[in-house]
Formats: C-alpha cells, structure tokens, sequence
C-alpha cells in the first residue's frame, strides 16, 4: 500500500500552485470564468477508507468532461458494448476535444471516441429514461453510489450558462442528428447535457469515483460492484488514450496514470488497486487541462512510481 503523508502532499500542492500563472480558467462558459485560479486542493482515498488531503476540499468542483466517463459508463450498462460502439467509435483524435473537423471526413459520421464533445453528446443520447428529468435522476443515482455521496446535484447556474452559450456543441448535435447517429430533439439533449456537465463534487467524492474505478468497479466499502469490471477496464482505457483531450500521449509518458480531466479544472484519476485520486486547479493550459491538477500528478506519479507503463 501507498503512503501518502498529509505534509508531503501540503509540500506538492504548494510547489505546483506558481504554475497557475501560466493558465487561465475556462469562460467561453461564462460561470465557470468566475473560478480562482489560484485554487488547488487534491484528494487521495486508499482502499481502506483512509483520505489524504490538501488545500480546500470543501471546494466544489463541476464535473464538466469528466462526466463523459461516468455517462459511459451507464451506457454501457444500460445499452452493452455492441450497441454504443455503434454510434461511436475507440480511436484518439488528436483534435481538440470540441472539434467538428473529423465528423466531416468519417464516413458515416460517427465520433471517433466518447471523450470528445460529439462522441460524450452521442453518449448522453443514449441514456435511458422516458423524459429528460428521468434520465437525470438515473444518471446522478449513479454518480450518489459511484462517489458515496447522496447529496451530489448539479450546479444551476452552471448548467444554465452553458445552455445558454453552447452553440458550437448544438452544431454538433445536428451534425449528429443529420447523419443518425442521435435522433432525439436537440434543446432536450443539450438540456440533459449541460446539467450532467454542470454536476457538482468535492475533490474527496471525486477521488472516491476514480477508487472505485481502480477497484475494477467495486465499492470501496461494501465490495459490491457498482458496474462490471469490463466497464470499468473499458472506462480507464479510455482515460489513458482519450482522457487528458489532444495532450493524453504526452500525459501517458510525463504521468501514465488513467484520468480524465474537465474544463472547470477537474480530475479524476484510478491507480490500479492502490487509490483515487481527485485534484481541483482551475487554471487551464491551452488544450483544456489544469495546469496545477497535472504538475500534481507528475509530482505524486514520479515520487511513488504511478505510472502504468
Ligand atoms: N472539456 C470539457 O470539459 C468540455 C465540457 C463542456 N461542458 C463542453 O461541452 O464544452
């Protein structure tokens, strides 16, 4: 087992913070331009129910793209591997996480993965429930068992200001629409997206997810799977190729830890058998990534030798 010393992390925390001064917090979603960049707090929960921490975890943090891995993971559920892989597919982009680009030159115009905005929205397409409300409520039942935590919700003001704003992820979705790939009515599914991208944690409840991925999908502490463990292995296999955008081979070689970040300055990272990790840094490098959260990881990875590779 790891042993994460509460000083040693305060040290790590404090030694990647000045790079926050190279970063700038994500506002082409006006409410998340009201984050401090100079925030940094990282949460570490080792399979015997120990939490080591540092810097403000009482933060909450929206999920934003992290919640791609969680929906995909419900799909998965919910639908089986045959059906989603029909509607998007298992390669990197090398594009920038909203880009249209790739859609115009596939044939028929599936997403490459479902890390990119246009394979997550096809994701979310594909969540079960009668109306947008019900599927909603399955899909933050989900994320409550996943993190812990029964009073997980999603952040309004954050959901409404990107509603309001998320022309380019509308366009996509009817590109998707026009080649069949969704076929539902695209305010409802933008609806449904914005508040699954606008659900709210703790860094503690983020690393408590990215526990139960490294245990194979298994509740810390009841044992009980909370999904199969080929969805778990097919969630984190996506986190190594797809997880960190167009910046996920330079990541896998500088880090080699699965994890998945977001744009509100999230992420969630699964060390195979030994932690969870969650990290909140809101200051983001050019391709969407928290400069802070990834200087952290470089930091834990090197010392306690994470890497997968
Ligand atoms: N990279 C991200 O975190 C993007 C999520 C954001 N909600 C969007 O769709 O633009």
């Amino acid at each position: 087992m790891l042993v994460y010393k509460k000083e040693e992390l305060v040290r790590f925390v404090e030694e990647a913070k000045p790079y926050a001064r190279d970063g700038k917090v994500a506002d082409y979603i006006p409410a998340l331009g009201k984050a401090n960049p100079n925030e940094l707090s990282i949460a570490i929960y080792m399979p015997d129910g120990q939490v080591i921490d540092a810097g403000d975890v009482t933060v909450k943090v929206t999920l934003q793209s992290i919640s791609k891995i969680i929906a995909l993971a419900l799909v998965l559920i919910d639908c089986g591997e045959e059906k989603v892989f029909r509607k998007v597919g298992m390669e990197p982009t090398g594009d920038p996480f909203h880009s249209i680009a790739k859609l115009e030159d596939m044939q028929p115009a599936k997403p490459l993965n479902p890390m990119i905005n246009a394979g997550a929205l096809a994701v979310t397409h594909m969540i079960r429930g009668g109306s947008v409300e019900e599927r909603l409520v399955r899909l933050l039942a989900f994320v409550r068992r996943l993190a812990g935590n029964e009073s997980i919700s999603y952040s309004k003001e954050v959901a409404q200001s990107e509603f309001a704003t998320a022309f380019l992820n509308r366009s996509l979705c009817y590109f998707l629409k026009q080649h069949g790939i969704i076929d539902e009515d695209v305010e409802e599914l933008m609806d449904l997206y914005t508040k699954q991208c606008a659900i709210e944690m703790t860094c503690i409840d983020l690393a408590h997810i990215g526990l139960v991925l490294a245990l194979d999908g298994r509740d810390p502490q009841s044992g009980e799977p909370l999904m199969p463990p080929d969805v778990a292995r097919i969630c984190k296999t996506f986190m190594v190729t797809c997880g960190m955008y167009n910046a996920s081979g330079e990541f896998a070689i500088k880090i080699g830890i699965p994890a998945k970040s977001g744009v509100s300055g999230g992420i969630l990272a699964a060390v195979s058998k030994r932690c969870g990790i969650g990290i909140f840094g809101p200051a983001l490098d050019g391709k969407g990534n928290s400069l802070t959260g990834m200087k952290l990881l470089e930091l834990l990875s090197k010392t306690y030798s994470l890497s997968i590779f």
